[in-house]
């Protein structure tokens, strides 16, 4: 299975040319289980962006990560309460943004930041805005770094999850790819490691079988599970941009996703239809 997907990316993509990609790393990833941000994992992860920017490469990174980094800083345990968890995420935001920042200098890159709620890309005026943004950091070799505005985000509006916010972002400049990174390595046929259970390498259609698979985040600081990772699945793949689910724990392995290879489970992009409710 993992062999086919190899030979039909590259004849579908012929030398995986893809140029403008989009990252979504999850809290679990960026965040040790106290909420202290692990330096090492961002480390590696700015590296490869890095890299991918000097090659030439429009990176867009979907960070999550501000509401358990401010819990970290805080040592506050309660992050149930909607007001708790918008000021943490007030409070992680910058925390997150500073290390980003710092780390992405290091390899001489510049990075901004944007904050979207729900609302900013569903209307007309603030999607053409957000859009026109990011094209212009493109135009000027910087690398947009997106998350929830969680502090104004209120029900109406809120994606709730990035993975969803990050497939409406992929649509929303045309990406080739979307790729996830998680702390688990792909779609599992059941809850990952247990007995009986296995990764699913290539999804090439999202079927009520294959939704039915995902289930919630089993994590403490995880939001949306892979129930939201296959939302975004179909809207990326329903937008025409293959996705892929990866472990987060080793950045390295977007490079295999660019060659083609498959460390994690891919989603084959499909023709485009419309997502009712997120055009
Ligand atoms: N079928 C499944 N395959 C893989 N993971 C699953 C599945 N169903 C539920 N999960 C859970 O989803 C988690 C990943 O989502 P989440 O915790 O939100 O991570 P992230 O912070 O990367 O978004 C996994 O750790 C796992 O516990
Ligand atoms: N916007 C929130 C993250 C929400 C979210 O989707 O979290 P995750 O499941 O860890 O990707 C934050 O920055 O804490």
């Amino acid at each position: 299975m993992g062999e086919e997907h190899n030979k039909q990316t590259r004849n579908v993509f012929g030398n995986s040319t893809y140029n403008s990609i989009v990252f979504k790393v999850g809290t679990t990833t960026l965040v040790h289980d106290n909420g202290k941000l692990n330096i090492a994992r961002m480390e590696k992860l700015v590296r490869v962006l890095a890299d991918l920017k000097n090659q030439g490469k429009n990176v867009v990174l979907v960070t999550s990560g501000a509401i358990g980094v401010g819990a970290g800083k805080l040592g506050i345990k309660n992050k149930k309460d909607v007001k708790i968890k918008q000021a943490l995420a007030a409070v992680g935001q910058g925390i997150l943004m500073q290390f980003y920042e710092k780390l992405f200098s290091e390899y001489n890159s510049t990075v901004a930041q944007i904050l979207l709620t729900r609302e900013d890309i569903e209307k007309g005026s603030r999607r053409q805005n957000a859009l026109n943004t990011i094209r212009t950091l493109f135009d000027f070799d910087i690398i947009p770094i997106i998350n929830e505005n969680d502090t104004v985000a209120v029900e109406e509006i809120v994606f709730g999850d990035n993975d969803t916010l990050s497939a409406v972002v992929a649509r929303l400049i045309g990406a080739d790819l979307l790729i996830l990174l998680s702390d688990i390595d792909g779609l599992y046929t059941g809850t990952p490691f247990e007995e009986g259970t296995s990764k699913i390498p290539v999804v090439e259609h999202i079927t009520p079988e294959i939704e039915a698979l995902a289930g919630e985040s089993c994590t403490e600081f995880g939001t949306g599970g892979m129930k939201s990772k296959i939302l975004a699945a179909k809207i990326a793949t329903g937008a025409g941009i293959a996705m892929a689910i990866i472990d987060g724990a080793n950045p390295e392995l977007i490079y295999d996703v660019l060659e083609g290879k498959n460390p994690g489970t891919f989603f084959t992009p499909q023709k485009k239809y419309n997502v009712i409710g997120l055009s």
